[in-house]
C-alpha cells in the first residue's frame, strides 16, 4: 500500500463546477482520456469525445451520460493521423459550436511498429505532436474567443529520453519504437512551451501546460508484448486511468494557474524536464518545421486572433466559477 500510495499521488482538489463551459479531450473512448472527459462532465460542461472509432466513442458517451446525468457528452470523429480528419472535426466543431474553454491534448500512441500517417508523418511524431499541433492550430481562434481558456498537453516522463532529430524527425533514416515515443512526448512539451511564449507575447488569454500523468494501467501498452507483462505485473502498484487523469484536471481545472503557463506538471505539482525540453532555440525550430510539414504559416497564433485581442480584457484570466 506504501508503494501505491508513493506512485499513485496527486489529486486535483479543485471544486469548480463547469456549467456552459465546453471542453474538448482527444482520446477520450478509454484510458486517461475516458477519465478526464467523465469528471469534466460531472461537473456540468459540454464536452466533446473526440475519438478515432466513433462506435467505441458512443459506448463510452453512453455510460458517461449515465454516471454523471450529463446528457451533453457528444462524439465527434477525430483520427489524428490524418489531417483531412483533423480538419474535418474543427470545421464541423468550429460551425457548432459558440465557445471553447479547454482542449486536452490526450491521445497517444506508443511503441507501434514503424508506420506512417496519411500524410507520410512517423505515426507517433505525426499522431502524438503533429496533429495535436494542427487541432490545437485549427481551434485556436474559438480558444481566444472564450478566454480565459486553457490548453492540457498529455507529455511523459519519457520525454527524459527523447531528442528532435530534426535530420530523421520522420525515423527514415533510424527507428526504434521506444525512443520514437521519447521523442514524440519531448515534442510535446517543446510545443508547449513555446505555444506558452507565443500566447503571453500577444497577451492573449488562453494558457496551455503539459502534464505527466504518472504510469497508468491503460491501453498504452497495447504494440509491446514487454509493456504489457511489465504493465500486468505492477498492475496494482501503478495508476488507475482515473488517478492518471488527475493532473490532467488540475491543469485545466485549478484556478490561478495562469501564471505558470508554460510549465509541465506532474502528481498536481509543477514537475522538473530534461535540458532538452528547456532549448528555446530546437523549441522555435521545431515549431517552424511542423509549420512546414503541416502546411501552416509560421506565425498561424498572430494571425489566429491578432487584430481583435486588443479590443478585449486581457488580464483577468481564472476560469470563472
Ligand atoms: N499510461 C501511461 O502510463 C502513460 C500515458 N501517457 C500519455 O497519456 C495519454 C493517454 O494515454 P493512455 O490513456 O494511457 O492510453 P490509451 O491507449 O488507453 O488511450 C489512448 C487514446 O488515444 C487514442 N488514439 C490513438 N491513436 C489515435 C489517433 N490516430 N487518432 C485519435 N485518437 C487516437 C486511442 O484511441 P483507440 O482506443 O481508438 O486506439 C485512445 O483513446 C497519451 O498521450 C500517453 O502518451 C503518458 C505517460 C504514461
Ligand atoms: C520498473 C518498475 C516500474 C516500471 C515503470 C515503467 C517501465 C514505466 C514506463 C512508463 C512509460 C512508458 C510511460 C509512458 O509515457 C513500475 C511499474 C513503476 C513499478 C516499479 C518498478
Amino acid at each position: 500500500p506504501q508503494i501505491r500510495k508513493m506512485l499513485s499521488s496527486g489529486v486535483c482538489t479543485s471544486t469548480i463546477q463547469l456549467p456552459g463551459k465546453v471542453a474538448v479531450v482527444t482520446g477520450a473512448n478509454t484510458g486517461i482520456g475516458k477519465e478526464t472527459a467523465k469528471e469534466l462532465a460531472r461537473r456540468g460542461a459540454r464536452v466533446y469525445l473526440a475519438c478515432r472509432d466513433v462506435q467505441k466513442g458512443e459506448l463510452v458517451a453512453r455510460e458517461i451520460q449515465m454516471m454523471t446525468g450529463n446528457q451533453q457528452v457528444l462524439v465527434r470523429k477525430l483520427d489524428l493521423a490524418d489531417t483531412k480528419s483533423i480538419r474535418a472535426f474543427a470545421k464541423r466543431f468550429l460551425e457548432e459550436e459558440k465557445h471553447l474553454h479547454i482542449l486536452i491534448n490526450n491521445a497517444g500512441v506508443m511503441m507501434c511498429p514503424y508506420s506512417k500517417t496519411a500524410d507520410g508523418f512517423e505515426m507517433h511524431m505525426g499522431v502524438n505532436h503533429l496533429g495535436h499541433f494542427l487541432l490545437t492550430h485549427l481551434l485556436l481562434e474559438k480558444l481566444e474567443e472564450s478566454a480565459p481558456s486553457r490548453v492540457v498537453n498529455v507529455s511523459s516522463l519519457a520525454h527524459l529520453l527523447g531528442r528532435i532529430h530534426f535530420h530523421n524527425l520522420q525515423g527514415e533514416k533510424f527507428y526504434q519504437s521506444g525512443l520514437a515515443y521519447c521523442h514524440s512526448k519531448l515534442a510535446n512539451i517543446l510545443f508547449t512551451q513555446e505555444l506558452a511564449r507565443r500566447l503571453k507575447a500577444s497577451g492573449s488569454g488562453i494558457t496551455v501546460y503539459s502534464v505527466h500523468p504518472g504510469t497508468v494501467n491503460s491501453e498504452l501498452v497495447r504494440h509491446s508484448a514487454l509493456m504489457r507483462w511489465i504493465w500486468w505485473i505492477f498492475s496494482f502498484f501503478i495508476k488507475t486511468p482515473q488517478q492518471g487523469a488527475q493532473t490532467s484536471l488540475y491543469c485545466a481545472l485549478t484556478e490561478g494557474l495562469e501564471v505558470l503557463s508554460g510549465n509541465h506538471f506532474s502528481d498536481c505539482h509543477v514537475a522538473w524536464v530534461s535540458a532538452q525540453a528547456r532549448n528555446e532555440t530546437v523549441a522555435r525550430r521545431l515549431w517552424d518545421v511542423s509549420c512546414d510539414l503541416l502546411g501552416i504559416p509560421v506565425d498561424w497564433l498572430m494571425m489566429a486572433a491578432g487584430p481583435k485581442r486588443s479590443l478585449k480584457q486581457t488580464t483577468q484570466h481564472t476560469l470563472p466559477k
